[in-house]
């Protein structure tokens, strides 16, 4: 892909709609309880991107048979039954947080030494946290270097532990790996998250999924989970589009005044970013939700005061869709996004000024005022949500350049070609 893409804006409201590809929280879950499943589970609706190859890779890397039909959204796993046939591993992770921590917390149920790494902005994404979890349950469990992030060994013969404690408040991914591990250990496992909690309803998404593959899960406290220890059965398991990327679109319609509809999502979907709908009502928008998809209504935008912590993807999107709001909008309680793919809150900011937008970056998030948005090439920090969210500002204002749009292919590889088909008109 070139260098750099320049968005073209629209002359009118875009009304139309679409289907963005799979989500990739639930392939890769679904991926990795598929693994430790009994049987044959086969997957439609996945998504075909770099997170969910790498997920793929290594699950076969660890000796689990996973036939790959990207082309027809669909994935084959030969379950294990509870067991890793490989006895040594080097995973690549790439920077893909859900693949590290949930191999890491699954390769504690094997037989062997594994390692997990990845790029070099993965190597700066804590992973401690896990890893002193993985460690007080008696694994030997180390991060390589003295940075508390991968790369990471595991050395084990299985996990026999009843009760782990874990710390939630810089990701849920480790708690989230924990969990979908927990059924295929020795014995029920009581799963206790110490201290905050991020991101929780991504914790209801792996609940969910692991129910559907048959596991049995209690929460008899808040954050204390008591898992049992019955495996998984495989089954056929049916993928929801990506909602985090269906944020974008709903914003195409927010500041463009349209109507832009997203097939098949609603309002008990099991991602919590279908909660990014609630925000651009809050912020003026309509909605109406249907049994399999959500309109948004674009209308006239006011600014807003938010804490998005449990929908923190999608604080990007709506820091694109401030400019155009009248009065200030405040984003709270996402201290998390400084370790994903790039530190989200200053980049954020910084990308937002670059193109002539005035905006305050704060430890917890950051403050957005109204502008119009300058003629400009905006860095995305090999930050996938950087590239499609700045993409918005050049709907609105000409001369808006993305650089890099090729990282788009972390999660969304056809982004920039399905944006311009919605907001075209061309099918
Ligand atoms: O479990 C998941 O699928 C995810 C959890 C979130 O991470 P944190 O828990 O680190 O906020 C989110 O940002 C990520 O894109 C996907
Ligand atoms: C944070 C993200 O991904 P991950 O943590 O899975 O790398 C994301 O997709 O926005």
């Amino acid at each position: 892909m070139s260098d750099s893409i320049e968005i073209q804006p629209v002359s009118s409201p875009v009304c139309g709609s679409i289907r963005p590809p799979g989500s990739k929280s639930l392939t890769n879950r679904a991926l990795m309880i598929a693994a430790l499943a009994d049987g044959t589970t086969t997957l439609t609706g996945v998504l075909d991107s770099v997170d969910t190859q790498v997920m793929a890779n290594a699950l076969g890397q660890l000796g689990i048979l996973v036939e790959t039909d990207f082309a027809n959204q669909s994935i084959t796993v030969q379950g294990a039954g509870g067991k890793i046939p490989a006895a040594k591993a080097d995973l690549w992770c790439e920077n893909s947080g859900t693949s590290i921590r949930f191999l890491t917390a699954l390769c504690a149920i094997g037989n062997g030494t594994y390692r997990l790494d990845g790029n070099e902005r993965m190597r700066e994404r804590p992973i401690a946290p896990l890893v002193a979890a993985l460690a007080n349950a008696g694994i030997e469990a180390t991060c390589e270097l003295t940075n508390d992030c991968p790369p990471v060994v595991i050395k084990t013969n299985g996990l026999n532990a009843d009760v782990i404690e874990v710390s939630g408040a810089i990701s849920s991914q480790y708690l989230s790996g924990l969990l979908m591990m927990a059924p295929a250990a020795q014995c029920d496992i009581t799963i206790r998250v110490v201290g905050e909690l991020v991101s929780r309803p991504y914790i209801d998404m792996t609940l969910e999924v692991m129910r559907s593959f048959g596991a049995v899960i209690e929460e008899p406290e808040p954050n204390q989970f008591r898992v049992k220890a019955t495996g998984y059965t495989g089954r056929e398991y049916d993928i929801e589009p990506d909602a985090s990327a269906a944020s974008y679109f709903f914003a195409v319609a927010a500041i463009t005044g349209g109507e832009v509809t997203v097939e098949g999502l609603h309002r008990n979907a099991l991602q919590g970013d279908v909660g990014f709908v609630d925000a651009l009502v809050e912020m003026g928008c309509g909605a109406k939700w249907n049994t399999n998809s959500i309109t948004v209504i674009g209308k006239p935008l006011k600014g807003i005061d938010i804490d998005m912590n449990t929908i923190s993807d999608t604080a990007q999107t709506l820091a694109c869709v401030a400019p155009f709001a009248e009065g200030t909008t405040r984003i709270r309680n996402v201290a998390h996004n400084r370790v994903k793919e790039t530190d989200r809150i200053q980049a954020v900011v910084d990308e937002l000024q670059r193109a002539g937008i005035n905006a305050e970056e704060h430890e917890d998030g950051m403050t957005i005022h109204p502008g119009s948005p300058q003629s400009t090439t905006i860095h995305t920090y090999d930050d996938h949500r950087m590239a499609m969210s700045f993409a918005l500002l050049g709907l609105k204002s000409p001369g808006i350049s993305i650089a890099d749009p090729g990282c788009t292919s972390k999660t969304y590889p056809h982004y920039f070609e399905d944006l311009e088909r919605l907001c075209r008109g061309v099918q």
